[in-house]
């Protein structure tokens, strides 16, 4: 038997990329083998998830070859394990805003297989929503409705790829943009900022400065300082929402009237209907939501 004990796990999620993951495949296997770790393809979601959590508990480092869907199942994996061991990240999506706007890792799969391998150490804060883990992003409201939306139009035949992401926006923005939540938030315990129910775009609360394909919502969030950055965006007309939408892709949307920053290590948000929350990008529903920062739960390579 090879002794495996510190060697890497390294995990590559086939279908992120929409599947274009040949050029991480051949250079990730190859560098597997030198280093004496094992390689494996996920077949199915919620794979990467349990193999990091069995990687984690036998304190076996964990590299992760996908986008962000990918990373977000790995760290729920490790977080579940209560036991930190170190996470390389190959940025292997098609969004990647955690790796690439967060970590600002290399582009260049060969660079980034690197330093997954032997990245420094950084220690990460993480978050936590009604006991599912996140790594750079938690939302409720439009992008959230989007993602939903795109859940639905995947059962349409012919829909996918960029048609599909298309869809979705142009039929949440012409058909359920009046639909965006009513809600109530409160920080760190403290009674809720407004005490009625209001309307808005979306409330979100990330780690990292950027989410949903390059959205700098938080431009000045940082991935170490131990708090989780909240901005909220009221209900406004449609069309001021479509060109607002534009301002924050850029980050430059702190100081307008229907925009709102804050910091907190805590969020809750309560709604009087089911409303969809994306973690990183994947899409749930609740009615209340806590949110919590967990300072330095995870050790990253970079
Ligand atoms: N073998 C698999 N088959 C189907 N889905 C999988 C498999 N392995 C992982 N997944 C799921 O695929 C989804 C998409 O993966 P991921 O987010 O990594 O790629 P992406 O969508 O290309 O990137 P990004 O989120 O950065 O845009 C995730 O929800 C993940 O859980």
């Amino acid at each position: 038997m090879p002794d495996l004990l510190g060697k890497p796990v390294v995990l590559l999620n086939p279908t992120a990329n929409r599947g274009k993951m040949q050029p991480y495949r051949h250079l990730l296997q190859q560098r597997a083998e030198q280093e004496g770790a094992d390689y494996y393809e996920t077949r199915q979601q919620g794979e990467a998830r349990e193999k990091a959590r069995e990687a984690a508990l036998s304190g076996r480092p964990v590299i992760i070859a996908g986008g962000d869907g990918s990373v977000n199942e790995v760290v729920n994996g490790l977080l579940q394990a209560g036991k930190s061991v170190p996470l390389g990240i190959v940025a292997a999506g098609s969004g990647n805003d955690f790796a690439w706007n967060a970590l600002q890792l290399p582009k260049d799969p060969q660079q980034a297989i690197e330093r997954a391998f032997t990245g420094q150490l950084q220690d990460v804060d993480a978050g936590i929503v009604n006991g599912a883990y996140f790594v750079n992003s938690f939302s409720v409201g439009l992008d959230a409705d989007i993602a939903a939306a795109a859940d639905e139009l995947k059962k349409v035949p012919f829909l996918s790829g960029k048609r599909l992401y298309y869809a979705s926006i142009l039929r949440q923005l012409l058909f359920g943009y009046h639909r965006c939540p009513w809600l109530t938030f409160s920080l760190d315990g403290a009674p809720p900022i407004y005490t009625q129910e209001r309307h808005y775009v979306f409330i979100a609360a990330t780690n990292g400065p950027s989410y949903g394909a390059g959205f700098r919502v938080n431009p000045q969030a940082d991935i170490s300082d131990g708090w989780l950055d909240i901005c909220t965006v009221d209900y406004l007309p449609l069309l001021r929402a479509l060109t607002l939408l534009s301002v924050i892709q850029k980050g430059h949307h702190a100081g307008l009237p229907e925009v709102h920053m804050y910091r907190a290590k805590k969020l809750q948000i309560e709604s009087n209907v089911p409303v969809y929350f994306g973690l990183d990008g994947e899409t749930r529903q609740a009615t209340k939501l806590e949110i919590e920062l967990l300072p330095a739960a995870l050790q990253i390579r970079r």
